[in-house]
């Protein structure tokens, strides 16, 4: 494989993008050429807003291609375009072949939940100490228990329920917004004996549905529109934004008794996520890790 280099300033990268992809780029991406240095500019989105840009002040451009010769005649193509000035060749790099497959499986070790609670890609054994898992494969949708939102949801979960006692608190569970379904796995695995995962990514509905099947429990997974009726435990591990617009819908889901468990909230948004929720309830912060925090309410 050979890689195409380019620097280009953020208002051409969606033009430059667009055209190695016409140009026959089997990928291309995009980095921050300042990453790492002080220039660095954080760039989050949420979702439902719009993209806060379409690229870095200067971003570098990699341009993947099966031939040198390719990568060349595309580069000679770009460089009699308009669109090029103000961009930079940095060169046509040879990729060395790599056994990629070995090398994204060294990158996912066990993640501790708990020290008896883990998530295992099925590349790896269980650590000994582990008595319950949840055996979990990087894939398409969100949720491979390495994000610090995903194992403090895990962990008030398991604090309500040991491994087949169901406790009150788990008896129907929705997961809002499941991504790859490892919370709805996870209310099952600790008891719950009703558990609905939804999200508006499809592929995520279909994540959800193989790795519960993969793991032996049984979760109905489906599109936002399918959550039906109430439940002692409604968890929704999103963003601030999105769990703002959503105060009344996820709320009326939660039983009398129930608890609402909310992830995806930065600690300084804590506040916001208090006045969105308190013509219904009175959150606060029950967990906090890496700068994000866990909220809850009882009903
Ligand atoms: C951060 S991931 C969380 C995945 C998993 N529950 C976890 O804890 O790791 C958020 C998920 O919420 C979904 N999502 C975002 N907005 C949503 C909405 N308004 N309704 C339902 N799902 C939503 C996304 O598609 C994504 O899969």
């Amino acid at each position: 494989m050979f890689e195409l280099q380019l620097m280009c300033p953020e208002d051409r990268v969606e033009t430059l993008s667009e055209a190695l992809d016409a140009l026959d780029a089997l990928s291309v991406s995009v980095e921050d050429a300042d990453a790492q240095t002080d220039a660095e500019q954080a760039l989050f989105g949420e979702p439902g807003m719009p993209a806060p840009k379409d690229g870095w002040q200067r971003s570098r451009v990699l341009a993947l291609f099966d031939a040198r010769e390719k990568a060349q005649a595309a580069l000679e193509l770009l460089l009699v375009q308009d669109f090029f000035s103000g961009c930079e060749v940095l060169g046509i790099q040879n990729v060395p072949e790599q056994d990629w497959v070995r090398l994204t499986q060294s990158q996912f070790a066990p993640v501790e939940v708990t020290s008896d609670f883990w998530i295992v890609p099925t590349w790896h054994e269980p650590p000994q100490q582990a008595r319950t898992v949840i055996r979990l494969d990087p894939g398409l949708a969100f949720g491979t228990g390495t994000h610090p939102t995903t194992r403090m949801c895990l962990r008030w979960i398991a604090k309500q329920g040991q491994c087949g006692i169901p406790s009150t608190s788990l008896t129907r569970v929705l997961d809002y917004g499941c991504g790859s379904g490892i919370l709805a796995i996870g209310a099952a695995k600790f008891g719950a004996t009703d558990v609905d995962a939804v999200d508006i990514d499809l592929a995520a509905v279909e994540s959800t549905v193989l790795n519960a099947r993969a793991n032996h429990v049984s979760v109905n997974a489906g599109l936002p529109e399918t959550v039906c009726g109430v439940y002692q435990t409604v968890v929704a591990n999103i963003l601030a934004t999105p769990l703002k617009v959503l105060a009344p819908l996820l709320w009326s889901r939660v039983a009398s008794g129930g608890s609402l468990v909310l992830a995806g909230i930065l600690a300084r948004q804590a506040d916001e996520l208090i006045d969105a929720y308190a013509p219904y309830c009175q959150l606060h912060v029950a967990d906090s890790e890496d700068g994000w925090i866990l909220m809850t309410a009882s009903n």
